[in-house]
């Protein structure tokens, strides 16, 4: 599996677990990765008139000094330029030993239209804001829009959290050695990256398979396994039955946008719990989602023993308050064999005043619990998480799932799902085409179908997750919710058919 994310921390231990295994050595792996950075810079920029290569004092300047060397030994015009000497004995020192162009100061940097940029100023390493003549050569390289090639990150984001330390190189391309970094795909270093390229430098998979890490890419990969697929002598009910609740008759059509998608997702039966005054306009919409009234706990402790659902979706357009902290607390209690409950919007805010009472009942919950939180709707059950700078996001997901006992969906474009026992994945496949009014409750229906049909919570997260956003992006401009549900199908076509292939 490639889908690892390693921190900055967990790479410097990869490094050093590769230099003891061999064959390569520090220098060795630095040599790799600047033959892969050339190579690069060599095929998408072949026209290239010069190509400066800016480095800093530590490895990842080392990195740099390797591609000056490479570039220059293949005939392309090279201006290197040095932030600072490298650390004396250390393995960029012999990288700059090793190349025959003579570093100018950085202080003097400038460059020419038709220049092509290597950022090796600061990779992994970078441990506060860029300043001086490395944030003048940020400002200068982005006045001209100059193409950069950034090794390993670009300089000024860190690769831990993405965030932008001070100013930070906005690269077309960055190429990043044996696995991409949570700063690669959180924002706004996603979009700082531009394309990433991944290198290969003489770092295992076992090494990597060895660090025990946490932090994943969210792909097919992280959950087909536990993907649902009906067997043939399945039946509807076996194929998971998913309960949305409506809110009032001004405001049904959330829970509708969540039931068909929960149907879409493979759940074979799906219900619209509709308070009484609300069930003549969800009737009026509604054809294979059958309907049922449930104005109050009694009603619903009825319906539990009655049908033994299988997972509920509460929040979308249900109205904040009393009734929708009472249904939650129902659905946690019930011992009738309820596989999860996925609270969203609404159900979420209800709880802003009390977040403890609902992390207790999900701490002895049988239901699996998934939180699908927004940034406002995270800062209302978190605030202390959200207020605090010195988290990235899949930290912050993470101690709030401990926290809430449930998995949790931290939405946005760089959306990340993160499970009470550590785990977390990145969404990749984001587009802001789901920017739109009602795509959250399709993805929280997605989630409790999902959940229906038996797949374990944080895998259901993460496959809801990237159905929703790949359903989005292949149908692009124009989407609005309603099309959702319809866009996931040739994307379970193709889950399936990897599945079963
Ligand atoms: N870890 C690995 O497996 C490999 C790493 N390599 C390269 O090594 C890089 C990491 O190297 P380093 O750990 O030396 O780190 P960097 O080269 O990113 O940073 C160098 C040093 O600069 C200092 N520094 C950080 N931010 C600063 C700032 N804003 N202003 C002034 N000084 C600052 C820090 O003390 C840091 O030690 C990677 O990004 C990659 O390019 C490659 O050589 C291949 C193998
Ligand atoms: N810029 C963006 N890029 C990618 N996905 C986005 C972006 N903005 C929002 N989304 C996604 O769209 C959905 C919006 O959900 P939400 O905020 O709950 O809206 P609503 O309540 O209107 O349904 C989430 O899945 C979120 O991750
Ligand atoms: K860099």
């Amino acid at each position: 599996m490639s889908i690892e994310l390693l921190s900055p921390a967990e790479m410097a231990q990869a490094d050093r677990k590769a230099i003891e295994a061999g064959p390569f050595d520090g220098m060795g792996l630095m040599r790799n990765a600047g033959a892969a950075v050339a190579r690069e810079v060599l095929r998408r920029h072949p026209g290239a008139e010069r190509v400066h290569v800016l480095c800093g004092p530590g490895n990842n300047g080392g990195d740099g000094y390797v591609v000056a060397r490479m570039l220059a030994e293949s005939g392309v015009p090279v201006s290197l330029w040095a932030s600072g000497e490298p650390r004396p004995d250390s393995d960029a020192a012999r990288a700059a030993g090793e190349c025959p162009l003579k570093p100018m100061p950085l202080a003097g940097f400038s460059a020419q239209a038709g220049s092509v940029i290597v950022d090796a100023l600061y990779g992994a390493g970078l441990s506060r804001p860029v300043d001086g003549d490395c944030a003048r050569a940020v400002e200068l390289v982005s006045a001209l829009g100059l193409p950069v090639v950034a090794i390993d990150l670009p300089s000024g984001i860190s690769g831990e959290s993405g965030k932008a330390m001070g100013p930070a190189f906005r690269a077309g391309l960055t190429v990043t050695f044996a696995r991409k970094k949570p700063g690669h795909l959180l924002m706004p270093g996603r979009e700082f990256c531009g394309e990433v390229a991944l290198a290969d430098i003489g770092i295992s998979d076992p090494i990597i398979e060895g660090l025990g890490v946490q932090t994943f890419v969210n792909c097919p990969e992280l959950w087909l396994a536990e993907f649902p697929v009906p067997g043939v002598d399945t039946h509807k009910y076996r194929r998971g039955h998913v309960c949305a609740f409506s809110g009032g008759p001004a405001s049904t059509g959330a829970a509708r946008l969540s039931a068909l998608a929960a149907a879409r997702s493979g759940a074979g039966a799906v219900t619209v719990l509709s308070p009484g005054n609300a069930l003549a306009v969800n009737a009026m919409h509604l054809t294979s989602i059958m309907l049922r009234k449930t104005d109050d706990r009694d009603e619903l402790d009825a319906f539990l023993a009655d049908r033994h659902p299988s997972a509920f979706v509460l929040g979308p357009g249900f109205g904040v308050g009393e009734k929708a902290r009472a249904f939650a607390m129902a659905v946690l209690a019930s011992q009738a064999g309820v596989g999860g409950l996925v609270l969203d919007a609404d159900g979420i805010t209800s709880f802003r005043e009390a977040p403890d009472e609902l992390f207790a009942a999900a701490a002895n919950a049988m239901p699996a619990f998934v939180l699908t939180p927004h940034d406002g709707e995270f800062a209302r059950l978190f605030p202390d998480l959200a207020a605090d700078e010195r988290l990235s996001k899949p930290d912050r997901a993470r101690q709030a799932a401990a926290r809430a006992h449930g998995v949790v969906i931290a939405k946005g474009p760089d959306t990340v799902i993160a499970a009470p026992d550590g785990r977390a994945a990145v969404n990749p496949n984001g587009a802001p085409w789901l920017a739109t009014a009602g795509s959250g409750d399709v993805l929280a229906g997605l989630v409790a179908g999902l959940l229906a049909q038996g797949m374990p919570a944080f895998e259901a997260a993460c496959a809801a997750v990237w159905m929703h956003a790949e359903a989005g992006v292949r149908f692009g401009p124009g989407l609005i919710a309603e099309d959702l549900p319809r866009a996931l199908v040739p994307v379970l076509a193709e889950l399936v058919a990897m599945r079963c292939g």
